[in-house]
């Protein structure tokens, strides 16, 4: 939604530019800087520190329990907190109380009066600012048509699948042009495959409208998915805050690492930078690259190295370099391509890919070969191999 006009959206926005669209956001530039929060005796909310640009989509991800919804209370104004500020375009609204800030939100339990329409559901909020009845309508007709329920609006909520009413609860919230649309696991209550359709939907929406978005969650394929940013969140602090890529391939902690998918996790000794990456001895013996995050490691220093097993490559090892006749692999390994060899020792087929075990001298390290690719057989010798950029060595804990 474009600050400034009374169009819902679609008619202020050129068709096929979504990144004009959002680099053309200047609202809702939200800063919270140091927040605690205590409940129940416990410090839920510990240190947060944040910055989100206008028109970004940044989605706290974490379990059940790790602060998730009362940071996003505190950015609605439902809750106070302890300690620290919440800025919006650069003005302390720690204090505001929520009816006085520019939120629009949406909930896993829909939260649509059941006695209301859909368009009196998603007018309610312009209601409440005292537009008049003609222009309540024609606004709602346009959100309507925004979030795909043209013709909808003379239904009650309980006419509605949880698909349209989540629908409904979105126009609700974007009807008011928010500085900032706050989703609170909005679709946890939907099965599977509406899930999935939903989240594209609201993703592309919100690519359209502008609207600087914070989605709680915890299924790590949504903020993958949808998010510009994601911050991964355990027990009240950010462990991690950075472009879903990033967050994927190079996690910056071991409760990232496992959080956020499956993981090969190594331990070695780092061994100095290189061109191609950071250096590091696994057990000892075989030299591998990844790229530091955070500070780099010095020589001699303890590291883990984290690798997504999509990440990794299992290639033949060339008769010249093995000394045996052998058969074909994925694809041949070259000398200089760092890498850990070791022994197939499983191969499963799942469908859309191939997961491969391998068991080297560092334990066992699981690959995800794309469909298509050369299935190694069992016994054979390989290398287990990656890009360094995508791995992540940190100090070990
Ligand atoms: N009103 C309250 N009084 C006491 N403790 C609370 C209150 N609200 C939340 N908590 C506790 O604060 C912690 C953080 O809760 P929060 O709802 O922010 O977590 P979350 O990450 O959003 O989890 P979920 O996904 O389960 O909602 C939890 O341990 C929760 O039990």
């Amino acid at each position: 939604m474009t600050a400034g006009t009374d169009t819902v959206g679609k008619e202020t926005v050129p068709a096929g530019s979504d990144t004009a669209t959002r680099a053309g956001s200047t609202r809702g530039r939200l800063v919270l800087k140091g927040i605690h929060k205590a409940l129940g005796g416990k410090e839920v909310v510990r240190g947060i520190d944040l910055t989100m640009e206008p028109g970004e989509f940044l989605t706290l991800l974490g379990p059940s329990g790790c602060g998730k919804s009362t940071t996003l209370n505190m950015v609605a104004g439902h809750l106070l907190p302890d300690s620290g500020v919440v800025e919006v375009d650069g003005r302390d609204i720690t204090r505001l109380p929520a009816n006085r800030r520019a939120m629009g939100m949406v909930f896993q339990s829909y939260a649509l009066f059941p006695h209301m329409t859909v368009a009196e559901n998603i007018a309610f909020g312009l209601r409440m600012r005292k537009v008049g009845a003609a222009r309540r309508r024609r606004r709602a007709a346009e959100a309507l048509e925004l979030v795909g329920l043209d013709g909808m609006g003379e239904r009650y909520p309980r006419q509605l699948s949880g698909g349209q009413r989540q629908r409904t609860a979105l126009a609700r919230a974007l009807i008011v042009e928010p500085d900032l649309l706050l989703l609170d696991e909005p679709f946890s209550n939907l099965d599977a495959q509406l899930r999935v359709r939903l989240r594209e939907e609201v993703a592309a929406l919100q690519r359209r409208v502008g609207t600087t978005t914070i989605l709680v969650t915890h299924d790590q394929d949504e903020a993958l998915a949808v998010s510009d940013r994601i911050a991964v969140m355990a027990e009240g602090a950010i462990h991690q805050l950075d472009v879903p890529e990033t967050v994927y391939l190079r996690p910056a902690t071991d409760f990232v690492a496992q959080f956020v998918g499956e993981v090969n996790v190594l331990d070695g000794v780092a061994a100095g930078a290189a061109a191609e990456g950071h250096r590091c001895w696994i057990g000892d013996t075989h030299l591998v690259t990844a790229t530091p995050v955070g500070t780099a490691p010095g020589d001699g220093e303890a590291v883990r190295l984290y690798v997504r097993p999509e990440a990794v490559r299992v290639l033949a090892i060339p008769e010249a370099v093995s000394g045996k006749g052998r058969s074909a692999s994925t694809s041949a390994h070259t000398a200089a391509e760092p890498g850990l060899p070791g022994t197939v020792e499983a191969t499963r087929f799942l469908g859309t890919r191939v997961r491969c075990v391998v068991a080297t001298a560092a334990g066992r390290i699981e690959a995800t070969l794309p469909f298509g690719s050369e299935v190694p057989g069992l016994g054979e010798e390989v290398i287990c191999a990656w890009q360094p950029q995508h791995a992540s060595l940190t100090a070990r804990p």
